[in-house]
């Protein structure tokens, strides 16, 4: 079934150590070689079935080992892998008019890369081109890839290893309405000093491009802006003609439940200029790309390709994979279960002294540790909790920034209310266990 035939598991994280990076994130003290999987679940390469609630980092959308898009996949593959795009691609074009349809974007055109970074990173290019200005406004905790410029604009320090950035970035309020500086004043209050901090930014410096933001920030722990807001800031924006990038790269395809895009959540500003998606469309297969009205996308005056954007095998899966989660209404079942994982996680952590807040959309939760009775960030009981589920045969994920200290539930949308509610007690009792 795996390479454990040749070596373990304990014998491969040796191997792996010795010649992969330091800073490539792994989970648990002793990490888990995933074998295969099928629908909700995974298995290990001791045989341990576990029960998947973070889905590859969100990648998993409808569901592991998917019999349709394994099917696209091997159909295409046993065609042609890969054409390039100096030639016609059936699948890319027809995904293409699909995502345009789709996005909201009036005359959208559709940019494929293979990663969400890569994305981010082609949106930052057409909007400084556009605008001519390299001054990109980002939020506070954001994150956005590990590229030099994405790195650049994520507000997350923990993820952002440099200051040295081929773009100025100035980080505006806003993302994290429970911290900062900020923190005690109401919902009003709190969108009218954000917008009064962007009026006083937009004061400095060269005019920006774009403003880039997550509608609900992923890496930095699920959290999402207030009501009213976004839609603040783009009247601020929009009337000095700077972009608005939504980074849908977490928050797309349904997976908040109530909308197919984060954007819609704040649809009194209307479509983005530019949306970027990633991780969920390919379920699992490489696909990332930018949105944006023709007039913005067609503003390079320079050619410029994605060797292996657009790839005929991926876009295959793609299609499949959109099929899948729109006839099957997925989003409907992501805000249905989604609804009720919550309440049900909500019940398990009344009570909990460490449980600082229990929160989300759809089937992107999240539940912030503290230290008891403080207000203080709990990332030690956050890998507790990671440890003790996994015992329990259940993967999650955890985030939250620079202190780690969120725990993230991001199963595959094709979840069953019978699955939500074994996580649900698997996660209460390793939360009572810490
Ligand atoms: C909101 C957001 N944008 C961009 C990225 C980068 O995507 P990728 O890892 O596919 O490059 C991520 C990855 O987690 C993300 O969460």
């Amino acid at each position: 079934m795996s390479s454990s035939s040749a070596d373990s598991s304990a014998d491969l994280y040796g191997r792996h150590r010795r010649v992969l990076p330091d800073w490539l994130a792994l989970y648990y003290d002793e990490p888990i070689e995933l074998t295969h999987g099928e629908g909700r679940h995974v298995w290990g390469a001791d045989g341990t079935k576990y029960l998947d609630f973070f889905g590859g980092i969100l990648t998993t959308m409808t569901a592991h080992a998917l019999p349709e898009v394994t099917k696209a996949v091997a159909e295409q593959a046993g065609r042609i892998i890969h054409s390039s795009t100096l030639y016609l691609d059936r699948p890319m074009v027809e995904l293409a008019e699909r995502v345009a349809a789709l996005s909201g974007i009036p005359d959208a055109r559709v940019f494929f890369t293979t990663s969400g970074t890569e994305a981010n990173d082609t949106a930052l290019l057409l909007a400084s081109v556009y605008r001519n200005s390299n001054a990109i406004l980002a939020m506070r905790n954001s994150y956005h890839g590990r590229s030099f410029s994405a790195v650049g604009i994520t507000g997350n320090r923990a993820w952002s290893p440099t200051s040295l950035t081929p773009l100025q970035t100035l980080y505006v309020h806003g993302g994290v309405r429970t911290r900062g500086p900020y923190a005690h004043l109401d919902d009003a209050e709190f969108v009218a000093a954000c917008v009064a901090d962007l009026e006083d930014l937009l004061g400095h410096g060269r005019p920006p491009a774009a403003l880039i933001a997550e509608p609900v920030q992923g890496v930095g722990g699920f959290t999402s802006p207030p009501d009213g807001l976004y839609a603040a800031f783009r009247e601020v924006l929009s009337a000095r003609g700077v972009l608005w990038i939504s980074d849908e790269v977490q928050t797309g395809w349904g997976r908040t439940g109530d909308h197919f895009w984060g954007w819609q959540a704040h649809a009194a500003s209307g479509p983005p200029d530019m949306l970027t998606f990633a991780k969920g469309i390919g379920n699992g297969m490489s696909i990332g790309g930018v949105v944006a009205r023709a007039e913005v996308m067609n503003c390079l005056d320079a050619n410029s390709i994605s060797t292996f954007g657009g790839s005929p095998v991926t876009m295959a899966a793609g299609l499949a994979n959109l099929t899948y989660l729109l006839e099957h209404d997925l989003q409907g079942n992501a805000r249905r279960v989604g609804g009720l994982l919550l309440e049900r996680l909500r019940a398990a952590c009344a009570g909990v002294a460490c449980v600082r807040e229990v929160r989300g959309r759809g089937l992107m939760l999240g539940i912030e540790l503290c230290e008891p009775g403080t207000d203080r960030p709990s990332p030690e009981r956050a890998t507790a909790v990671l440890e003790a589920a996994r015992a329990g045969g259940l993967l999650i994920g955890k985030g939250g920034g620079h202190s780690t200290s969120v725990l993230r539930i991001a199963p595959p949308l094709s979840l069953t209310v019978a699955e939500a509610e074994e996580g649900a007690a698997i996660l209460e009792r390793a939360l009572q266990a810490v």
